[in-house]
């Protein structure tokens, strides 16, 4: 008899060099064993060499499809990535407490406040930052920014493990339950560490640093694992350690394409 998987609904844009946004998600999410659903916030135009552009989706079509999945097929876990504007992330965060999704609705929500590309092109309007803050940090589970998102978010500096602490102090102060502070880019560091935090306990959770230019989709293949494992019932602690073992070996696997930044992979997962 089948049997049906848990359910992970991504909230994201569009790439269309398949490395990384909604794409990323989906793959990961069927590497991870959940069923994917999505809610397109935005279509990028991107390839390996950067995002030369991108559509917004209206507020009111992003609403629709998390409803439609939601009412219907029912929701797991969640995370968010690119959202683009203020008036998407005050839509979704109106819809998830609709719907029932959130730290406060019992169905666990990551936030990865994603604000630019790999190659500095911007994904998220400057003024939607607040937004980010005051309207979707209180209903996460856990957020997980790189320290460029954090420096944007709280105006902390990362620049060494016990930064790294003051910063997960700044932005748990925003209202999530729990922080993931990626140090992906200490690049002296010959280990990457991401310190997780609830304000109680400080988890440094640490893998070595591959050497490859090729880590497109890092950030975002990270946190859908660690989605995908919090919809097959996890708690976070133990969600972000599989995450992060996952996404170790998506980046000792990540491979050339195009003539820039190639993607990170979860097909080893699959073999
Ligand atoms: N070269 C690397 N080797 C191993 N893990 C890496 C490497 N670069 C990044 N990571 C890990 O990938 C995840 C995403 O990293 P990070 O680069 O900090 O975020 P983002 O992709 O959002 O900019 C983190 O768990 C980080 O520790
Ligand atoms: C559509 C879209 N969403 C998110 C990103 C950023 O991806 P991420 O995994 O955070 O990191 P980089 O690969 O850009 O470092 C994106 N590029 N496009």
């Amino acid at each position: 008899m089948s049997v049906t998987p848990k359910t992970a609904l991504t909230i994201a844009g569009s790439d269309s060099g398949g490395g990384a946004g909604i794409q990323a998600d989906l793959r990961t999410f069927f590497a991870c064993g959940v069923h994917g659903m999505t809610a397109i916030t935005a279509v990028t135009v991107q390839n390996s060499v950067g995002v030369q552009g991108f559509t917004e989706i209206p507020p009111d079509v992003v609403s629709a499809q998390i409803k439609a999945v939601a009412g219907d097929m029912g929701v797991d876990a969640a995370k968010t990535g690119m959202l683009a504007t203020a008036e998407i992330i005050t839509a979704v965060a109106k819809t998830l407490d609709e719907v029932h999704i959130g730290r406060n609705a019992d169905v666990p929500f990551v936030v990865d406040p994603v604000a630019a590309s790999m190659h500095g092109d911007a994904l998220l309007r400057e003024e939607a930052l607040e937004a980010i803050r005051t309207e979707l940090f209180p209903r996460a589970t856990l957020v997980t920014p790189n320290l460029d998102e954090v420096r944007l978010l709280t105006g902390v500096e990362v620049t060494d493990r016990a930064s790294q602490r003051d910063a997960a102090r700044a932005l748990l102060a925003l209202g999530p339950m729990w922080v993931l502070v990626k140090g992906g880019h200490l690049y002296d560091d010959p280990e990457c560490v991401d310190l997780l935090s609830d304000g109680v306990q400080f988890i440094e959770l640490s893998a070595r640093r591959i050497d490859t230019p090729h880590t497109h989709g890092g950030g975002d293949t990270l946190a859908s694992s660690i989605t995908a494992f919090l919809a097959k019932g996890l708690g976070v602690p133990d969600a972000v350690d599989e995450g992060k073992r996952f996404i170790e070996r998506c980046v000792a696997e990540a491979y050339p394409l195009g003539e820039g930044v190639g993607p990170v992979s979860p097909f080893w997962r699959l073999a």
